[in-house]
């Protein structure tokens, strides 16, 4: 068995809180690859575990990814995974405004890692969920929808926040504690 894992993503960002959460307290070692994954449609463990079986095959050997959702509960959930083209064409801003109708400014952040050690292996998720609300954007403008949504407890957005912060208490810090604690006890 190859003591590597690739993340397989895009997103540099991603890679960036990776390393910084997980720190050396892993197993593997994880090298990130930069590939644009096709941009799936429909639930989201059914999203994740084919976004890795594509991974799978490009790399040939153990990958990881992840996909991210911030779902809207006036919105019934929406955009959720499509959140990538509505930050694209709407911003921070307009992700706001969205919910300009609705009392209800609850959301939800999703992130939702996949593991696989091959092709034809078996695709394990490990997903993380944070509660907070959309606010008029606020803070740096370095992380997608980070300005505008506020952790519950919280009077900062993730983008305002500290990043040692937000990697405390962050979605994508729940589903990694998840993968952390299944690498370390298998
Ligand atoms: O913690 C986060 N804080 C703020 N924004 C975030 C976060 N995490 C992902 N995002 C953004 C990136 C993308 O606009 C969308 C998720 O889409 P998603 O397909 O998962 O990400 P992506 O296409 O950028 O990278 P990948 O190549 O891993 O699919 O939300
Ligand atoms: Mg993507």
């Amino acid at each position: 068995m190859s003591r590597t894992v690739t993340f397989v993503t895009g997103n540099a960002k991603k890679v960036e809180e990776l390393v910084a959460i997980l720190g050396s307290n892993f197993p593997r070692t994880i090298v990130p690859k930069k590939v644009d994954l096709p941009e799936l449609q429909g639930e989201i463990d059914d999203i994740c575990i084919k976004k890795c079986m594509e991974a799978a095959k490009q790399v040939q050997g153990p990958v990881l990814i992840e996909d991210t959702c911030l779902c809207f509960n006036a919105l019934k959930g929406l955009p959720g995974p499509y959140i990538k083209w509505f930050l694209d064409k709407l911003g921070p801003e307009g992700l706001h405004t969205l919910l300009a109708g609705h009392a209800d400014k609850s959301a939800q952040a999703i992130c939702t890692f996949a593991f696989s050690e091959g092709v034809g292996k078996e695709v394990k998720l490990f997903q993380g969920r944070t509660d907070g609300i959309v606010v008029e954007p606020r803070g740096p403008r370095d992380f997608g929808w980070d300005p505008c949504f506020q952790p519950t407890g919280y009077d900062f957005t993730y983008a305002e926040l500290p990043k040692e912060e937000k990697n405390k208490i962050s979605h994508r810090f729940r589903a990694l504690d998840k993968l952390r604690n299944y690498f370390l006890e298998s």
